[in-house]
């Protein structure tokens, strides 16, 4: 049953726009479904004019199937009371609600159907690029590593300004990366590119980007290709050229959720087509949840929503509907989070201004539980992790309880009443890479996520972190990615690269990584094992280099997909381990996307001279993107993580999501008061994307809004709001991790996570109410059922 205030915000009026603000856990989402439905039955407003939009795939999906699932349910109930009452034309009117056709998904799914819709009689269907593709794009055709070699270290430094560290790029991969960001973002800014690329002193690196930018974006014309900020613009531009999608002729509603990441351009989508179709706007997020600034969200937006509606909309004011009881976690953690998002008096500032009788809080229906913040600190990151792992089997595989209050038994179950698996656990984390950052030629330190991995697996666990290593690092895809390699391009002698590689000018990075590949494929070979079938490895190399190397067989080509899948049978785990198939998808995925942009379409020809050049394209647009870190892993192809694994994530990651037991590192890195880490902690200078847009203040229209914080209040807020998702996930226990030295009274290692204030006075020290988590993990007492 929504509880009053959702019943507000899902009877409002649809004359004025609407704007719900709420914590995590109060329904959000649940509301604006509701909200949709009431217009398709109360209303009668068809589900086609209906448009919701949310911010990840996942929530999409989500949101379809809860319209789909109580739609359903909701038209079986009408019909029966209006069949009842005899009232046919009702029934017939209801049998043509058709639920499965509301609007709803991505902004970026809509805008995919949409400019399709739109297309002149002429117009080919555009091809949608995902992230990787369009990197690998970038870097090729933008030409990124052209503009690298001319401007040299000056332009590697420019690009490393907006880099995490601040420090100059040191590959390609990583400059590409920054470029993406930088381009992406001038889009997404709305930017004037005049202004952008005018006098000024960065100027020769400016024109430089935008350089890469035109030679990038024509080549996407030419092939007919968009990425994803493209294609929004495009939206943009035919919306305002007064065109309007078929689909969207008679839209009513226009809906968004998590709209505190929202971007410039995404706002111009919405208020245009609201302005164009005439439908009625309800937005819904919950500023302090705002984590993408990295992609342009722009809190400001959702925070000065009701100024800007009536300004660009010319309504009357918004609608205000504030959300506060949290269907989610108990007391405990309720507690806990507001008071970590109350702490700093700073931060008040940046939140949305609330009018009375409106208060920002959350309070908890799921009340009090024995327990429900711990935490666990201790030495170093691989003690932490032999102690937490030891904490998991017990809690996981030996049924783990602790006393209830004032009483002597134990019966009370940590987690779910059927004892739960690893999976209702997730560790939280800024980042989850399993190894720091390698320092010349020697690996990165290992982090927490790694010594846990062993640490797990010793006792017989496993955990899922897919994007705790560069796919170029990963021990299977080496061999497996070898093994193409020796194929195509083998060695003349051991040791020695093969004489395509050597001709295709890679960077020395690439040329490392290929021939660690190498490497590890002749490894394998000299193991030389069979096949499930009997087959011999070497026998299916031998097969395929008659092909690739002298030219033989009845095929003219042969895609290079079929030279790496054949080896499939020799790896097992890529068919039975859910992160070796995230890692296949990867491959799979770079394949695929070279075969839209290499000149041989990623297949290798049989007769020459297509033959070399066909191995040359198959090494520079599809072993060199994974070599040179251009290709992410996308963990969103698992429709869900085996139960019987731990789930390591970014907070990024975990937006949205809900799990029982919620492990958080707010300090496995922090031994020391380390200058390197403060930005990861207690920032002394402005964290990288602030600087990105401090630099374009003066060239976006959505500028002086962003400047009503300042550039030091933008960055620790960030940190405050990434916490505080954090500790909002959990639903029944919230554990904190870390090394025990920031724990000191006298620690000079100050961590926001950890309760710090902005102008360095720390609560859990000085406020007798806030304390650090109350309970020691290790005081729990634990008994076997
Ligand atoms: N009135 C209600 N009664 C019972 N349960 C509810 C009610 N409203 C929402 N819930 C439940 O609370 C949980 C959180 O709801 P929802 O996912 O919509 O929250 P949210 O505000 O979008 O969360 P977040 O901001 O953290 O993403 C869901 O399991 C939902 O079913």
């Amino acid at each position: 049953m929504p509880n009053e205030r959702q019943r507000e915000a899902i009877a409002a009026s649809s004359d004025v726009p609407l704007l719900v603000v709420a914590g995590p856990g109060t329904g959000k989402t649940t509301t604006l479904v509701l909200r949709a439905l009431r217009f398709t039955f109360v209303d009668g407003i068809a589900p086609e004019d209906v448009l919701i939009t949310t911010f990840t795939e996942k929530a999409g999906r989500e949101i379809r199937s809860r319209l789909i699932e109580w739609g359903t349910r909701l038209r079986a109930h009408l019909v029966a009371v209006a069949a009842a009452a005899g009232d046919e034309k009702h029934v017939r009117h209801l049998s043509t609600m058709d639920v499965n056709r509301y609007i709803a998904g991505t902004l970026d799914s809509i805008c995919e159907d949409a400019v399709r819709d739109m297309r002149e009689p002429n117009e080919a269907s555009p091809v949608i690029l995902e992230q990787s593709a369009s990197r690998a794009i970038l870097y090729r055709r933008g030409e990124v590593w052209s503009e690298l070699r001319t401007l040299g270290d000056p332009l590697r430094a420019y690009l490393g300004r907006y880099g995490f560290t601040g420090d100059p790029v040191r590959n390609n991969g990583e400059a590409t990366e920054i470029v993406r960001t930088i381009i992406d973002r001038l889009v997404q800014d709305l930017v004037d590119l005049n202004a952008y690329g005018a006098p000024h002193s960065d100027q020769e690196f400016r024109q430089a980007i935008l350089r890469i930018k035109n030679r990038y974006e024509q080549h996407l014309a030419g092939s007919n290709q968009m990425d994803f900020a493209l294609l929004e613009r495009r939206f943009l531009d035919r919306l305002r050229a007064g065109r309007i999608p078929r689909s969207m002729h008679s839209l009513r509603m226009v809906m968004v959720d998590e709209y505190q990441d929202t971007n410039p351009l995404q706002e111009a989508i919405y208020f245009e087509l609201v302005r164009r179709t005439g439908a009625s706007l309800t937005v819904v997020g919950d500023d302090d949840q705002s984590l993408y600034r990295f992609r342009g969200a722009t809190i400001e937006l959702f925070r000065d929503f009701r100024d800007r509606a009536q300004q660009e909309l010319g309504c009357p004011e918004p609608q205000l509907v504030c959300l506060e009881e949290n269907y989610r976690s108990s007391k405990q953690i309720v507690e806990f989070f507001s008071a970590h998002v109350t702490n700093d008096p700073d931060f008040a500032g940046a939140r949305v201004p609330l009018p009375a009788p409106y208060v920002r809080r959350v309070i908890s229906t799921a009340g009090a539980a024995p327990i429900g913040v711990i935490g666990m600190f201790r030495n170093d990151a691989p003690t932490l992790a032999a102690d937490l792992a030891d904490f998991l089997h017990r809690v996981f595989r030996q049924g783990g309880r602790f006393p209830l209050p004032h009483e002597d038994t134990l019966t009370e179950p940590i987690l779910p009443a059927d004892g739960g698996d690893l999976g209702d656990a997730v560790l939280l984390a800024s980042t989850v890479a399993e190894r720091g950052r390698p320092f010349r030629g020697t690996p990165g330190k290992e982090r927490l996520p790694l010594h846990l991995r062993r640490e797990l697996e010793a006792r017989g666990l496993a955990v899922f972190n897919p994007r705790g290593r560069a796919l170029r690092d990963v021990d299977i895809v080496q061999r497996f990615l070898g093994l193409a390699l020796v194929c195509i391009d083998p060695s003349p002698a051991p040791g020695l690269r093969g004489e395509r590689q050597q001709q295709a000018f890679l960077t020395n990075e690439a040329n490392d990584f290929l021939d660690q590949w190498r490497a590890a494929a002749e490894a394998m070979l000299t193991v030389n094992p069979r096949s499930p079938r009997g087959e011999l490895l070497s026998a299916k190399v031998e097969r395929w280099r008659l092909f690739a190397v002298h030219g033989e067989g009845d095929e003219t080509e042969w895609p290079l997909l079929d030279i790496c899948y054949s080896f499939l049978p020799w790896f097992p785990p890529f068919q039975d381990d859910p992160e070796a198939q995230v890692y296949l998808e990867a491959i799979t995925r770079t394949v695929a996307a070279a075969s839209t942009f290499s000149g041989y379409k990623a297949t290798i020809q049989r007769d020459e001279p297509h033959r070399h050049r066909s191995v040359n394209s198959a090494i520079r647009d599809v072993l060199n993107p994974i070599a040179e870190d251009l290709v992410q892993v996308d963990e969103e192809i698992m429709p869900s993580v085996p139960r019987d694994r731990l789930n390591i994530m970014t907070i990024h990651q975990a937006k949205g999501l809900e799990y029982p037991l919620v492990i958080v590192d707010v300090s496995s890195d922090f031994k020391t008061n380390n200058a390197r880490q403060r930005f990861r902690r207690f920032p002394d200078e402005e964290s990288s994307v602030v600087r990105l847009e401090n630099d374009l203040t003066l060239v976006t229209p959505v500028g002086p809004a962003r400047g009503q914080r300042t550039g030091m209040q933008r960055t620790f807020e960030d940190l405050v709001r990434l916490y505080y998702v954090a500790y909002s996930r959990p639903q029944s226990l919230l554990m904190l991790v870390g090394c025990q030295q920031g724990l000191q009274f006298r620690t000079k290692i100050k961590n926001v996570a950890k309760f710090w204030r902005r102008d360095e006075s720390w609560a859990w020290l000085s406020d007798p109410a806030l304390r650090p988590p109350p309970v020691d993990a290790d005081h729990l007492p634990f008994v076997r059922i």
